[in-house]
């Protein structure tokens, strides 16, 4: 089954979240059923970049050339990744060839393939994004990974994008979960301005979050990638 693909790239590290500087490839989807404000990935799904359909076997081939043998893990981001049905097949073939597999989604769309990853990150969107979350369908995505490792994740810019994530956090108590200060400044060039500002932001979440009963066990992150690279793209 073919999957639309924007972008492969890696070794890198992973910058986000449960698995942050897991050394990693990276394999980027298009087409997204959400438009958040903010998208850092926009070109995948806004028409401003092109795609490619490719079977699962040319995504495997492309990985091992764009990796060689230095790396044993594979994220798979988008857009949505949840959109395509090809994905179990991709997850099967990293499996056989020993590498471990993790995905991003916004936990909109379900797919069966889900339980076959070694680490899902549900990241819902907080008012901010304009996005509005269908509390209904991620009820049912914690409850179908329930034994599985896989962790939530909630990027915030505002005030009110704090109070979101206490919500899903008290929703659902028992899912290790990740607070991701946001990257208002996705299209700057100017590294070291983003990276002072990026910092500034990033305090103000941790300060937020230990004052925050609510917060007590969670883990509060950047973007590790955009602090080292900006907005560079395949990275
Ligand atoms: C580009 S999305 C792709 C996967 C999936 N659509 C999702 O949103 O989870 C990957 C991650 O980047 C985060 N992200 C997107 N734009 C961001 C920004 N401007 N600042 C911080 N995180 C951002 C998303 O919230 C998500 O956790
Ligand atoms: N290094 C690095 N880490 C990431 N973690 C999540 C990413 C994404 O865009 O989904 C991402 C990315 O694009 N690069
Ligand atoms: S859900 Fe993810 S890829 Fe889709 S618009 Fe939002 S941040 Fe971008
Ligand atoms: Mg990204």
């Amino acid at each position: 089954m073919k999957i639309p693909v924007m972008e492969v790239f890696g070794p890198t590290i992973q910058g986000e979240g449960m698995v942050i500087g897991q050394k990693t490839m990276f394999v980027r989807t298009g087409g997204c059923d959400y438009s958040c404000s903010w998208c850092d990935s926009s070109f995948t799904w806004d028409g401003t970049a092109r795609s490619e359909l490719l079977e699962v076997e040319a995504i495997i081939k492309k990985i091992k050339e764009t990796g060689g043998e230095y790396f044993s893990h594979v994220t798979i981001s988008g857009g949505n990744p949840a959109l395509h049905k090809g994905i179990g097949e991709l997850v099967d073939r990293c499996h056989e060839e020993g590498w471990k597999v993790a995905i991003e989604t916004q936990g909109s769309i379900w797919q069966e393939w889900m339980k076959e990853i070694d680490d899902v990150t549900i990241s819902p969107k907080p008012p901010s994004s304009n996005m509005k979350t269908d509390f209904e369908k991620l009820d049912f995505y914690v409850e179908q990974l329930k034994d599985r490792k896989f962790s939530l994740k909630v990027v915030v810019f505002t005030e009110e994008d704090f109070r979101y994530a206490e919500q899903i956090h008290v929703r659902y108590p028992k899912v290790p979960f990740y607070l991701q200060i946001g990257n208002e400044d996705i299209s700057t060039t100017d590294d070291e301005a983003l990276l002072s500002k990026l910092l500034h932001a990033y305090e103000w979440l941790i300060d937020r979050a230990t004052k925050s009963t609510i917060m007590n066990d969670a883990k509060v992150l950047p973007q590790l990638h955009t602090l080292i690279w900006g907005n560079k793209r395949g990275v």
